[in-house]
């Protein structure tokens, strides 16, 4: 048996058309473009790459694009003071701070200093918590993505053993919220799980985000089960994910990398800019985003 492959390119393609779609009604209702800024400190190439890719989406989908460069010794005051002028800057709806940042500068600081109704990213406290509450919020890019490749392949996800493989604040713990608010059985792993296999077996839906190529193997897999790989590791052999390819002959549905989680967490930041944008501005949304 071989998996479907959930192709999460063209996912992201059809997000970022409807969200492009709902973004002119909202330049038509309230006058102004939504406004994205992006801070990278620093010039780590991969960084550069994403934040390049995240300006030119946010150009396409009719949004305006804010880039601040800051050199990698900027003292920490100072990126405080930008997140403070972009807080207060009407023209700008969502705030996304490129992580990780340089070791003197103190992340949490910086982070929770975002206005949590600009934290597109939603790594705020206040947007973690929102969502452990079920309060509107926004929700973290990659596993809100991730919701949504797996909703397609699922349209009911209600009592489904999910387990989770990994436990950051920016992917495994909101994926774990996430996929609870959807009435799934969550098991949340971590590397100091015992008998990881044993919790894998029993899982309908799989979410490998350790950061480790290929940790994930075939013989641990419930044959059938869906597979979300959020592992983006630079090998000699190029970008692979935290799942062994093998998977793809037992999983009924499986993400590639590339082409799966990646092009959809920069769809949903598109999305999230837009939600921050109409609710700022007043305007109702369709459901459907
Ligand atoms: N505040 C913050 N928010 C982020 O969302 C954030 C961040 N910091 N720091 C870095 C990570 C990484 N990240 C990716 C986005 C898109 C792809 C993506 O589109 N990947 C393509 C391949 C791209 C390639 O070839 O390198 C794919 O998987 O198909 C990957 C990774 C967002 N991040």
């Amino acid at each position: 048996m071989s998996a479907r492959i959930i192709d999460g390119k063209d996912f992201a393609s059809k997000l970022r058309a409807r969200v492009a779609a709902e973004v002119a009604r909202v330049v038509a209702a309230s006058g102004r473009k939504p406004g994205l800024a992006v801070v990278l400190v620093g010039e780590d190439p991969a960084s550069s790459v994403y934040v390049r890719s995240k300006g030119k989406a946010t150009l396409a989908a009719g949004m305006e694009s804010f880039e601040h460069r800051l050199s990698a010794d900027v003292a920490e005051d100072e990126l405080i003071a930008l997140v403070d002028r972009l807080n207060a800057d009407p023209a700008v709806d969502g705030i996304l701070v490129q992580l990780p940042l340089p070791r003197h500068i103190d992340e949490r600081r910086v982070i929770t200093r975002i206005d949590p109704d600009k934290d597109v990213d939603g790594f705020h406290p206040v947007n973690a918590g929102r969502l452990a509450t079920g309060l509107p919020g926004f929700v973290p890019c990659t596993p809100l993505g991730c919701l949504m490749l797996l909703k397609d392949v699922h349209p009911n996800l209600s009592g489904l053993d999910a387990v989770v493989i990994g436990r950051s604040n920016i992917v495994g713990k909101p994926m774990g919220q996430l996929l609870l608010a959807e009435s799934c059985t969550v098991t949340m792993t971590h590397s100091r799980t015992r008998d990881l296999f044993a919790h894998v077996a029993r899982a309908d839906i799989v979410v490998a985000a350790v950061g480790i190529p290929g940790f994930v193997k075939a013989d641990w897999i419930k044959p059938g089960a869906s597979v979300i790989d959020v592992g983006i590791n630079r090998t000699d052999a190029g970008l692979v994910g935290d799942v062994d390819p093998t998977v793809a002959d037992v999983a009924g549905a499986i993400t590639p990398v590339p082409g799966g989680v990646g092009p959809m967490t920069i769809a949903v930041l598109m999305r999230n800019t837009l939600v921050s944008a109409a609710r700022r501005e007043g305007v109702s949304l369709d459901d459907a985003l």
